[in-house]
């Protein structure tokens, strides 16, 4: 089942085209991760799904209900751009008043319950004021989780924290997810925070979705591979088949072939050059997550 499904979404401000004719699907059970670079518009589509700004154009459906229908918007939990702590209140007093806000019967209780797996239950008397950048996140995890979402929707979470905040708002996620079933769709400009929990990937430039894969298909295009370049790419193949019994390689236009299979450098020009095709390049390529996606944007650009 989809649980949101974006057509030809697009947000304008003013002469700003925020999101332009972006399409998205997520299905129940992701992570999704949507990466993009600072002002891709990320928030903006993120603000749409969660019914906090309105497109300019196309179509919204939640849990495969059309957004007009009020009770899908009731199933989702956001983390925003900020929690919207109230300062003077602690974590718990936070949590009662959106409790009661959202006419929850089980206010107490399910505070408590989030406020222990949010790992704040011993601060939660505590000014908010006073909490760190990786409290706040976690309150606002836990406010977001109040209305028992089934979809959680957070804008860089992990942004401004240290490696140890990281990890804890990873597992956290880690465990709404397998345990509890929720589909969650974290929103990041760092692509190596989000590889190590995405089940899919939305990868968005200038407004529009470049392109959506899931984990699996990301980590094969990020395989690394040996690059050899030669004069003859017909009869290259017919001698990495035959003689090496190697199949799992890719010939391009321009002379290149890339063997994703494990062999040996050595016995690939050894055994080129005995079949007369001169070599013109021949390397290792490693390609990393970052350096795929950098690619992807067209730039080295810091993301
Ligand atoms: N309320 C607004 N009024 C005018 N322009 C806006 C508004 N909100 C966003 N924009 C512009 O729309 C573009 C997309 O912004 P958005 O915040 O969605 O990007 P983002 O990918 O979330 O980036 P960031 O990670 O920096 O938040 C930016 O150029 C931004 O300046």
């Amino acid at each position: 089942m989809n649980v949101v499904e974006l057509s030809s979404i697009s947000k304008v401000y003013g002469r700003k085209r925020a999101v332009d004719h972006l399409d998205m699907t997520v299905q129940k059970g992701d992570i999704y991760g949507f990466i993009g670079r600072n002002g891709a518009g990320k928030s903006t589509t993120l603000k749409m799904i969660c019914g906090l700004a309105a497109p300019t154009a196309g179509d919204i459906r939640l849990f495969g209900k059309t957004v007009k229908n009020d009770t899908v918007r009731k199933r989702t939990g956001m983390l925003i751009e900020n929690a919207g702590l109230y300062p003077s209140l602690s974590a718990r007093e936070n949590m009662l008043l959106k409790a009661k806000c959202l006419g929850l019967v089980d206010a107490a209780q399910k505070t408590e319950e989030l406020l222990s797996f949010t790992g704040l239950a011993d601060v939660g008397k505590k000014k908010t004021k006073h909490f760190s950048m990786g409290m706040k996140q976690r309150l606002g995890i836990a406010l977001a989780l109040l209305g028992n979402p089934d979809l959680l929707i957070l804008d860089e979470p992990i942004n401004g924290l240290d490696p140890e905040g990281i990890r804890e708002i990873r597992s956290m996620l880690v465990s709404l997810n397998e345990e509890r079933g929720i589909t969650i769709i974290i929103s990041s400009h760092i692509l190596g925070e989000l590889s190590k929990i995405a089940s899919r990937y939305g990868i968005i430039k200038d407004g529009q979705m470049i392109q959506q894969l899931p984990a699996e298909d990301l980590a094969k295009n990020c395989r690394d591979y040996l690059l050899v370049k030669v004069s003859d790419t017909k009869s290259a193949s017919v001698l990495l088949e035959e003689q090496l019994s190697l199949t799992d390689y890719k010939i391009y236009p321009d002379g290149e072939i890339h063997i994703y299979a494990p062999c040996d450098p050595q016995l690939v020009s050894q055994t080129f050059l005995e079949g007369g095709i001169s070599i013109q390049e021949l390397y290792r390529h490693q390609q990393d997550l970052e350096s795929y996606f950098l690619n992807l944007m067209g730039g080295e650009e810091h993301v």
